[in-house]
Order: C-alpha cells, then structure tokens, then sequence
C-alpha cells in the first residue's frame, strides 16, 4: 500500500528528544545557576564580602591563642588577659553576624535561581508537542518540577555557600600555614590529593546513586498521579488493597534506593576521615620534634592546630556537601533532560499569523503513525469544504480521532500535507492556526474552579455579558442559575461537581465564546442520556451557526443532516456522499444504518423517514 516503504522510518517522529542536551556535568550546573543568579550580583557581592570577613576572622581565635601561650603567660600580663577573653568574645560575635547576613544573602540569591529555573522548566514543558506527553508520564514530569528542581534549591542556598565559604577559607589557612611554616604545611597537604581521588571516586558513585533516588521518586509520584485521578475506577472494582500493594512495592524501590545511597555516602565520609587524621598525626610527628629542636615556639604548634582544624573543616564539610552537589547534579540532569527535549512540532521561524479563515481543510497524500510506528493514515485524501458541515463515521480504531490531531497539529505526519485555506498547517503560526479551531469532544476538560472562570477560558477578558450570552446560547444559563453561586459555584476537579450534560453546555459555551471558525465535534454527544441530549443538540446548533464544522459521530442519527458524510475505514475513505446518497448505494455506510435502524425500510428516501430525533441542524 505504501509505495515509499522508507516513509515511518524515515522521517517518522522519534520517540527519543529531538535534541539530546549535554549530559548535566556539574560544571554545566554551574554554568546554568550562574545565568540565573548574574542579574543579583550586588546581593551576591554583599555575600562574598561577607564570606571574606568570616574567612578572615577564623584567623583571630588560634591567632589569640599563641600570643596567651607564646607571650602573656610567660610575662605574666595578667592585664592583658581581659582583652584577649574580649577579643574572643567580639570575634564569636562578629562571626555569627557575618555568617548570618551570608547565609540570608545567598539563600535568597538561591531561591530567586531556583524560582527562574522552575518557571523555565515549566513553560518549556507547556511549548512541547502531544507526542511528548504521550511518552513522558504527568506524575515524572511532576516530580521533575517539584522533587528535582527542589534538590537544585539545597545546592544554591546551603550547598554552593558552603563551597564558596569553604573554598575561601582553605585557601586562606593554607596561605598563612604556608608563612608560619612550610615544611609543616607541605606535609599536610601532601594528604590532600589523596582526598580529591577519594572524593571523585565515591562522587560518581553517590551521583549514580541519587539519580536512582530520584527516579523512584517519579515512580510513586506517577503511581499517586494515575491512582488518585482514577480513584472512582478503583472503588468501583474494590481494587484499593491491590493498589495499596503496588504502590508498597515503587514505595519500597524508594526506599532500597534511599538505603544504597545511604550506604555509599557513609562509607565515603570515614574514608575522608582517615585522610584527616592522618594530617593530624603528621602535624604532631613533626610538629613536635620542630618545637623540640626549638625551630618553633609551643603557641605556634598548638595555633598550627587549630588551623589545621580550620583547613580540615572545609574539607570536611566539602564531603558532605557533595552529598548535596550529587543530589543536586542527578536531580539537574533530570531537569536537563527536558530543557534540552525541542517540541517536534513548533512554529517555523518564518512561520505566518493566521488573521481570518474561511475553511477549507484538506489533507493531500497524508501519511500518519504514532509512536509505535503502526500506519493510521496512508496517502489519506480529504477535504473539508467551508461553512459546510462534513461528517466522518467509521469503526472505532478507523483514524477518525486521528484526523483532528492533524487538523489541530497536536501531531505532524509523517507524509503530505495538512493545509487550512490552501497554507499548509506548518506556514502557520500554531498559536493563530488553534485560535480558529475549537474542539467539544466526548472527554470533557474542566478544570478546577468557577464555571465563569471555565467558560471565560475561552476567551481571556471576555465581559461577564459576553459570559452570559455564550452560556445561554449553550443551554447552560438556567442550570447555572439554578446553584446558589450561579455562574461563581466552585465546580470540583474536573467539574465533579457537574452531570455529565451539565460538563458538556460549559464546555460548548466555552467553545461558543471563543467564536472559531472551525468547530470539530469529536463524538461529543456519545455518552449522553436522551434528556441532557436535547439541550446539548441545542446548544451545538447554536455552535455550529456559520461555521465550518467538522463532526465525527459513531451513530448515524446525529450526522444525518452533514453536508457530505464520509466512511472510513482502518485510514481508508470507503464512500462519501450525503445521507441520501450513501442509504442509496449498496455501501458500508448503508450497512451500519441498517445495524443501527433495523427497523427501518434502508432503501426508502431519507424524507419518508421518520425525523430523526437528534441531530444537527443549523
Ligand atoms: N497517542 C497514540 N499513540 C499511539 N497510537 C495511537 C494513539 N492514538 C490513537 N492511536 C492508534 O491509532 C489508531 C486510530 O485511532 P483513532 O483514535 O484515530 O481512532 P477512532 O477512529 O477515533 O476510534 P474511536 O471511534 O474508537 O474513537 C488506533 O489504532 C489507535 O490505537
């Protein structure tokens, strides 16, 4: 059937990212926070001074230590002793204020990277195609913009101060020590390779590590996502213990993954441990034979200490804070992940604004798979003539829905082209080309909220009159009347609160406000009761006026006033004509009439018939 067998393989739409980004290094991590945090570098001035004056001021205490031990003991300046205690005391006071006024600084330099990067994450999510969403799950993507972009926040308000702290103040101390007494120093550093080795070696590890906590995490988020939304299904079949069960089991993956993470950094940490106290011995195996041989005063071995302490302590937090940067470096290749995914269907960058449409939809020589690579549409033919309306009706699994998400471009195919008025779709502006279309489809989307604020969705600023009008047109003004609230009730997640007619009239009020110039009804009366069906066929005549309008039906009656009715089958159009036509021919669609109406003579003229009762009529 194919007469280019190449087609889905070829030029077919990937199920992987359009674009791989660079793998999160933490450098690029780096990179990205910084872009995000540039624009505050008077805050971030403030907080490096800040970090200096601590740095600067750890220096004082073992400082003051070895002029009491090296000078006033000896002398016995007893006078001085008040304002060494006093020294001490306004050090401590001053390092507390300065170690305040850093933390606040960076933490709302932080928190400001981490709101920017969350929004851009989020209206990146929003700019990618449907097929995006079929292959990534809603409760992943939600654990990324939470969980993970969460992780980004400990690394720039706690994480990335400690670095800049600690890698300040090492440099500092080793400075200094260096002065007093290089030999000294050298011997202790000469341990400090040894705990970059180390801290590379367990930081690949942790990272790995936390990339699976964080994937688990998406796991119970996703398994929360599906089960909550679909709680009704679960009670009506009692299946909460079976679900209690699996969501124990992804709860347990969490919490395995949490324990080998746990496990990886606490082997780390007495590594690193080791290294320290093996600086430390090494300071009092020669220390002490300097200080005895008398190239060196007992307060400069004890001060020579306590910088050691104060070299050793951003070492030793450094290991735990890559702890953090590991986290944070898993959570940001995750975040990555999506930032560097393009949407496969996007706007061209010559791509043109859709002011005014009259219609005409065609497909010509379309070819269309999803994802799994298996043919909907091949070499598809179509036209949808303006002002008309035009019916497709077809098994289920024909294609029919399929259509729409060309015509809407949620999807591109693989093959031909899709165009409104003669401009293929992907000339146009996606934006214009949706603002013409609007869509009432049997799965209602409401979203929490009033019904004003549902209605009004379909056109931002529209006035409460205009509210109004397109309610009433829609059927939908007497009901809403009718609650206590009227147009200001709360109508639940996904309307709860609403029957299913009820959902129905907003979503073709909203559709009526909006005023498109395509409507398409994709099987939008199937599940209603004969009642509610009524008031809808009412409020989508009122829909239909002067449009053109594409209807996709499973039962015959309601399309039976359709300019031309199209049959369709497993992608392929069968037959077209109009309801006269097509009853006329010895067709498919005269079978499923006859399936449908046994009772009726199939032959005899659609006018010796009885009306049928619901249907569309402008
Ligand atoms: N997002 C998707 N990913 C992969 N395959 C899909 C997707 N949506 C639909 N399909 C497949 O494409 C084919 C056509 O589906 P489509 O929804 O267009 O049929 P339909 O004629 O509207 O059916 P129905 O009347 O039952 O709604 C089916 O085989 C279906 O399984």
């Amino acid at each position: 059937m194919n007469p280019n067998p190449g087609f889905m393989g070829n030029n077919r739409m990937s199920p992987l990212p359009a674009k791989r980004p660079a793998r999160g290094s933490i450098w690029s991590m780096y990179k990205r926070m910084f872009l995000h945090v540039r624009a505050q570098w008077l805050l971030m001035a403030t907080a490096f001074f800040c970090i200096i004056a601590v740095s600067l001021l750890e220096f004082a205490i073992p400082r003051l230590t070895q002029l009491t031990i090296d000078d006033i003991i000896p002398n016995q300046r007893y006078g001085s002793l008040i304002w060494i205690a006093l020294g001490v005391l306004g050090t401590a006071l001053l390092l507390g204020l300065f170690n305040y006024l850093s933390s606040l600084l960076m933490a709302s330099v932080g928190q400001r990277a981490v709101y920017d990067i969350r929004g851009e994450l989020y209206r990146h999510i929003q700019r990618m195609d449907i097929g995006f969403f079929d292959r990534n799950r809603t409760g992943d993507l939600m654990s990324r913009v939470t969980n993970d972009v969460n992780m980004l926040q400990q690394l720039v308000s706690s994480g990335m101060m400690s670095i800049v702290t600690d890698w300040f103040t090492f440099i500092a101390v080793a400075a200094y020590m260096l002065w007093i007494n290089w030999q000294l120093t050298l011997i202790v550093l000469a341990t400090f390779p040894l705990m970059l080795i180390t801290t590379q070696f367990f930081g690949k590890r942790m990272r790995a590590a936390f990339k699976k906590v964080q994937e688990t995490v998406a796991e119970v988020s996703n398994h929360l996502q599906d089960t909550l939304s679909s709680i009704r299904l679960i009670k009506s079949f009692s299946n909460e213990d079976f679900e209690a069960e699996r969501f124990a089991l992804r709860s347990e993956s969490n919490m395995k993954a949490n324990l080998h993470a746990v496990k990886t950094r606490a082997v780390f940490e007495p590594f690193i441990d080791l290294l320290l106290f093996t600086g430390l011995a090494a300071v009092l195996l020669f220390g002490a034979r300097f200080t005895m041989d008398g190239s060196m005063t007992i307060g400069t071995i004890v001060a020579f200490m306590a910088y050691l302490r104060l070299l050793q302590n951003p070492i030793r937090r450094f290991s735990r804070t890559i702890n953090t940067i590991q986290q944070s470096a898993a959570a940001y290749e995750r975040i990555v992940d999506i930032l560097g995914t393009e949407p496969q269907v996007a706007d061209a960058p010559d791509a043109i604004e859709l002011t005014h449409a009259e219609g005409r939809v065609a497909f010509d020589n379309v070819s269309f798979a999803y994802h799994n690579d298996v043919p909907v549409l091949t070499n598809f033919d179509f036209e949808i003539a303006p002002g008309k309306i035009t019916a497709i009706v077809g098994s289920s699994g024909a294609g029919k829905s399929t259509i729409t998400h060309l015509m809407t471009r949620f999807y591109d195919p693989q093959e031909g082209t899709v165009s409104l008025d003669g401009i293929s779709l992907k000339r146009l502006k996606l934006a214009s080309l949706r603002s013409h279309l609007g869509i009432v489809s049997q799965d209602i989307v409401l979203l929490n909220g009033t019904i004003r604020e549902n209605i009004v969705y379909g056109k931002h600023g529209a006035s409460d009159e205009e509210v109004e009008a397109a309610a009433r047109a829609a059927s939908a003004h007497d009901f809403i009347m009718s609650f206590p609230q009227g147009y200001d009730s709360q109508i639940g997640e996904r309307g709860v609160k609403l029957s299913g007619g009820q959902k129905q009239r907003i979503s073709i009020a909203r559709a009526i406000l909006k005023n498109p110039a395509i409507i398409i009804l994709d099987e939008a009366t199937s599940s209603l009761d004969t009642e509610s069906e009524k008031s809808i066929q009412d409020a989508l005549a009122h829909l239909l006026e002067g449009r053109t309008c594409l209807v996709i039906a499973h039962r015959l009656s309601t399309i039976q006033q359709a300019d031309t009715i199209y049959v369709l089958d497993k992608g392929v159009i069968l037959e077209s004509g109009t309801h006269a036509e097509l009853i006329a021919g010895q067709g498919k669609y005269k079978q499923l009439y006859e399936l449908q109406f046994p009772q009726k003579e199939a032959a005899a003229p659609v006018a010796e018939l009885e009306p049928p009762k619901k249907q569309f009529t402008r």
